[in-house]
């Protein structure tokens, strides 16, 4: 699908999205309960629908009561001979169900598409090698056999924090108690707090030693819980950089207190200039002059895409620190931002974990850009051409629907 988005200036609110992060969480905690859990503000996104498909696979039920799923868990993992499951494009419900699905005891094997078996599983690699089970991906998916046991387990912290949440969701389940050790960096280390945060609901207690360190007691239980899923700072932050370059955009439906890692998006148009105003369920941004920043994206990964949007309309030089891992996500989101924003006459240079946004010269022409499949890589160029020069044309936008399937409806919703 080619999308074509003329500059405008804008102002309006928007309802963000359920938080995807905290949503996958509760999808998982509700299907492995004993009993019935009532999740509001799903959303319908691929990655949700790859969730509910995978945990449909294990034997969890999900009955749909207006913006509430009812699910009805399994009370545990249950035992089968085998298991298959498509994880689409999703990299945490990939890496979030295999430790879980690997509890089933049977020959698992989880497929998926575009650049999701090509993303590493070097945690997960080393486990099951360590713990004598059998475990490799090839071009039709992962295939695994043999239940991940409990005890200490040291995990690199440097690669995909989701190899942590699933070990979260793994072991409380196992016979004895287990520890995680995280080799630094740890980065991406506020989504455990989320996991963290969306297991205490459903009953499961995790201990945090230190900030490297997680103790969990074995052979717990998963209770039902009913809960609504919060709006999602990571979406957010599209409108939230719209209303710091052309007018004002109000974001409802977000929580204060959150501990989405992506919050921070607060902070950082602040901190680039913006006016920023918060209110108890909504966050609203105004335009103001911009001037670049260092900017660290070790725990807010997502948020690089749409900063390098914002930092290419600063006045001044923009650093991202820490930005290696957006290597590893649904595009090379470092390669794709320099491709894309240089045709954009975008001044952006980079090595293996760091950018530089220099400066831009306006548009002279409309211009065609790439969204290189990466739904984030979409939404940002999307939100490029709102307050550029000249109209521009994205192919593949399509892929927005991973995450945010309404995006370019709630764009032009917008006046
Ligand atoms: O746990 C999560 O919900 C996520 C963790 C992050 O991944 P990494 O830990 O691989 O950086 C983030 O990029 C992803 O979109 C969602
Ligand atoms: C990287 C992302 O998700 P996942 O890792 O779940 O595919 C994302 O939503 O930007």
């Amino acid at each position: 699908m080619q999308k074509t988005i003329s500059p405008k200036a804008v102002s309006g609110s928007i309802l963000i999205p359920p938080s995807k992060s905290v949503a996958h969480r509760a999808l998982i905690c509700a299907a492995l309960a004993h009993g019935q859990s009532r999740l509001s503000h799903i959303g319908d996104s691929d990655d949700m629908k790859a969730t509910i498909g995978a945990l449909s696979s294990m034997g969890a039920s999900f009955e749909r009561d207006g913006d509430t799923l009812i699910v009805t868990g399994t009370g545990g993992v249950p035992k089968l001979e085998q298991c298959t499951a498509d994880c689409i494009e999703s990299g945490s419900t990939l890496r979030f169900l295999i430790p879980v699905f690997s509890l089933c005891g049977g020959a698992v094997t989880l497929t998926g598409r575009g650049r999701l078996l090509e993303r590493p599983q070097t945690v997960y690699e080393t486990l099951f090698a360590s713990q004598g089970h059998s475990f490799f991906v090839d071009k039709s998916g992962v295939h695994l056999y043999g239940a991940v046991k409990s005890g200490e387990i040291t995990v690199d912290g440097s690669v995909s924090s989701q190899f942590i949440t699933g070990l979260l969701f793994t072991l409380p389940l196992c016979d004895g108690d287990s520890i995680i050790r995280i080799t630094p960096p740890f980065e991406s280390a506020s989504y455990v707090q989320i996991t963290c945060d969306v297991l205490s609901r459903f009953g499961i207690v995790v201990e945090q030693v230190n900030d490297n360190t997680f103790r969990i007691p074995g052979n717990q239980r998963y209770n039902p819980c009913d809960m609504a899923v919060e709006g999602d700072y990571s979406q957010m932050a599209f409108f939230g950089v719209l209303g710091a370059l052309c007018g004002e955009v109000k974001s409802t439906g977000l929580s204060q207190d959150s501990l989405q890692g992506d919050r921070v998006i607060c902070e950082l148009l602040e901190q680039f200039g913006a006016q920023v105003d918060r209110s108890e369920d909504s966050v609203c941004v105004r335009r103001a002059p911009l001037t670049g920043q260092v900017v660290d994206l070790a725990d807010c990964p997502d948020l690089g895409p749409i900063l390098m949007v914002l930092a290419s309309f600063a006045n001044g030089v923009t650093h991202f620190l820490h930005a290696g891992r957006l290597r590893l996500k649904e595009s090379d989101r470092i390669a794709a931002m320099e491709a894309e924003l240089s045709k954009l006459g975008v001044d952006m240079s980079s090595d293996a974990d760091s950018v530089t946004i220099t400066s831009r010269r306006p548009m002279t022409a409309p211009c065609i850009v790439e969204a290189h499949n990466d739904h984030r890589v979409a939404m940002s160029l999307a939100i490029f051409a709102r307050v550029a020069e000249y109209p521009v044309t994205i192919n593949g936008a399509e892929c927005v629907n991973k995450s945010y399937p309404n995006f370019f409806e709630d764009l032009s919703f917008l006046k």
